[in-house]
């Protein structure tokens, strides 16, 4: 006899919005004014959130595989993590719909929140090797869980660290002194070293597209604000243009001086 069960109703009774907990989720957005755009203000950023927990995710594994000498894995990790870097960065352009007049109508209900205290983007900084132990003193109103995985990160290894290990595993010096020189001889000699060479690559390009967000953040901040402090108590632009510069392996772009 002919089954009429369709795919997925063998085992349990799960349904579209159960699966993805929706009426948990979309019970989320609790506007502080009666401003049209705040509830685009709550979703963009709960939405960058959804995507730095991914992206932690993701990281952690390509660091593991990294320690396992698995660089075809970190790499195929690495695709995803540039693929939504770059949705973080268009992203943007959809919070630049909102005037500097409507963001008015409720930023003064924001302060003092800003995006200073996002763990998970701290979280990101760290895990990637740009671990500054200010910004475990500095974040207000954290909790006991967010300041303990924020502790753990300072105290974890960095991508950076993994990618020193996959060099020592093909045999390379990895001592301060000799660093610089197994760089060049993975970037001079691709034939042998060509997946150490791509992995590099694909760790710059973690780096260059967190810098990108950065300043692309940095220019939308400029035009809501304009020189105005932040909601967060630093300078705002001043403040946000000199992060900026911060690099997640400073010694891959010395690299190229040395080409
Ligand atoms: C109207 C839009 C926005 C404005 C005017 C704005 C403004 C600012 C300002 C002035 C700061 C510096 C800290 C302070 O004193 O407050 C800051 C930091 C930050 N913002 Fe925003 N922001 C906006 C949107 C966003 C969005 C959509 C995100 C996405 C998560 C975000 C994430 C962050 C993060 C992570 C920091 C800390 C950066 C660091 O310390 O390096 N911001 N923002
Ligand atoms: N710091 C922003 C306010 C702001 O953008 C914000 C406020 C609360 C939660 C997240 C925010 N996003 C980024 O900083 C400001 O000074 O206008």
């Amino acid at each position: 006899m002919p089954s009429n069960r369709q795919f997925g109703e063998e085992g349990g009774r799960l349904s579209y919005g159960a699966y993805l907990r929706l009426p948990e989720l979309l019970a989320q957005q609790l506007p502080q004014s009666n401003a049209p755009d705040e509830l685009l203000f709550i979703t963009i950023h709960q939405v960058y959130e959804l995507w730095f927990k991914l992206l932690l995710h993701e990281l952690e594994s390509a660091r593991e595989a990294m320690f396992n000498d698995e660089l075809w894995q970190a790499r195929h990790v690495f695709r995803r993590v540039h693929a939504v870097e770059r949705v973080l960065i268009e992203q943007v352009e959809v919070l630049e719909t909102m005037t500097p007049q409507d963001f008015l109508e409720f930023r003064s209900k924001l302060a003092p929140a800003s995006g200073f205290q996002s763990v998970q983007f701290r979280e990101l900084e760290f895990l990637s090797g740009l671990k500054e132990a200010r910004y475990l003193t500095g974040l207000r109103d954290a909790s006991e869980d967010e300041l303990a995985r924020l502790r753990r990160r300072m105290d974890e290894p960095t991508l950076w660290d993994a990618y020193l290990t996959a060099l020592s595993q093909r045999g390379l010096e990895t001592s301060d002194e000799e660093l610089m020189g197994s760089l060049l001889a993975v970037a001079r000699d691709r034939r042998t070293y060509d997946d150490l060479w791509q992995l590099a690559e694909d760790l710059l390009t973690h780096d260059e597209t967190a810098a990108l967000w950065r300043m692309r953040h940095v220019q939308m901040v400029e035009r809501q604000i304009g020189t105005k402090s932040g909601t967060g108590g630093s300078t705002g632009a001043p403040y946000l243009r000199g992060r900026t510069r911060m690099h997640y392996f400073p010694l891959l772009w010395e690299l190229r001086a040395w080409l």
